[in-house]
């Protein structure tokens, strides 16, 4: 089970919402995943105009939680303006603080991020930043009271994987939140890895919705996830230099 401050949720892949084909191929990319978190840019919601096409009202509300983004935000300022927006609205008291320092990275601003979280948790917000790989870093961002830390594996929409799984093993060794692998993830394989290295959930996007076939994909994350996650509970087998027999001689009941 994953718990976030005082909710809890039995699936750990958290879905991004943005860049499907159509509505259909994402509701259905959804509904498969079994992700119960999905996240949006509060700024994409068309909150004040109902009038406009709206992918969450195709969906059963009573099944997820939305968990509202602060994308588009490159100052703590705007950050906390577009939380306060989206509580609200009534969507939820969740909130994953995004605050871009470099556009052509989609890196986060080190400084904006910690500003922006601790003004929410102050407010009372259940706050999810996301952050580098930074250990230091991460963990200044749970000393300000954040409910769950979102390193990125990578940058945002580059399907790179995980670029640094030391750096992601020391931020998951301190952490005393969830850690939410957040970004970069490209396949299976790398969902699989976050989850094996110890991380309580991975949140994704463009793996899925880029896809050749998003659906299927969907369905391919949600089960590396889980065997992932039940790998690093199993406890892998140390990693030895030469080889040691599958079928060993010693202990041979002979006639
Ligand atoms: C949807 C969202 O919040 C993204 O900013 C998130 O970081 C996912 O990144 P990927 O698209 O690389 O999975």
């Amino acid at each position: 089970m994953l718990k976030i401050g005082p909710y809890s949720f039995q699936s750990r892949l958290l879905l991004g919402t943005g860049k499907y084909p159509n509505y259909e191929i994402q509701k259905n990319a959804v509904e498969i995943s079994e992700a119960e978190i999905l996240t949006f840019a509060v700024r994409r919601m068309n909150i004040f105009e109902p009038s406009q096409p709206n992918f969450l009202e195709l969906l059963e509300p009573s099944k997820y939680t939305l968990l509202p983004n602060t994308a588009g935000a490159k100052t703590a300022e705007e950050a906390v303006r577009i939380a306060k927006l989206a509580k609200a609205s009534g969507l939820c008291d969740m909130i994953k603080v995004e605050v871009i320092g470099c556009d052509k990275t989609l890196l986060p601003d080190p400084v904006e991020t910690l500003k922006a979280t601790e003004e929410l948790v102050k407010e009372g917000f259940i706050v999810l930043p996301y952050t580098s790989d930074d250990v230091v870093l991460a963990r200044k961002l749970q000393e300000l009271g954040c409910h769950a830390i979102m390193p990125g594996a990578s940058p945002i929409g580059s399907g790179q994987g995980i670029i640094n799984p030391v750096n992601l093993s020391f931020i998951i060794e301190q952490a005393e939140v969830p850690v939410i692998v957040d970004a970069g993830i490209g396949s299976p394989a790398d969902a699989a890895l976050a989850m094996e290295l110890g991380a309580d959930g991975v949140l994704l996007n463009t793996a899925v919705a880029a896809a050749k076939d998003p659906v299927k994909m969907a369905k391919a994350m949600k089960l590396a996830i889980e065997a992932g996650r039940l790998g690093f509970e199993a406890g892998r087998m140390k990693k030895k230099r030469y080889a040691t027999a599958s079928s060993p001689k010693e202990g041979m009941i002979t006639g």
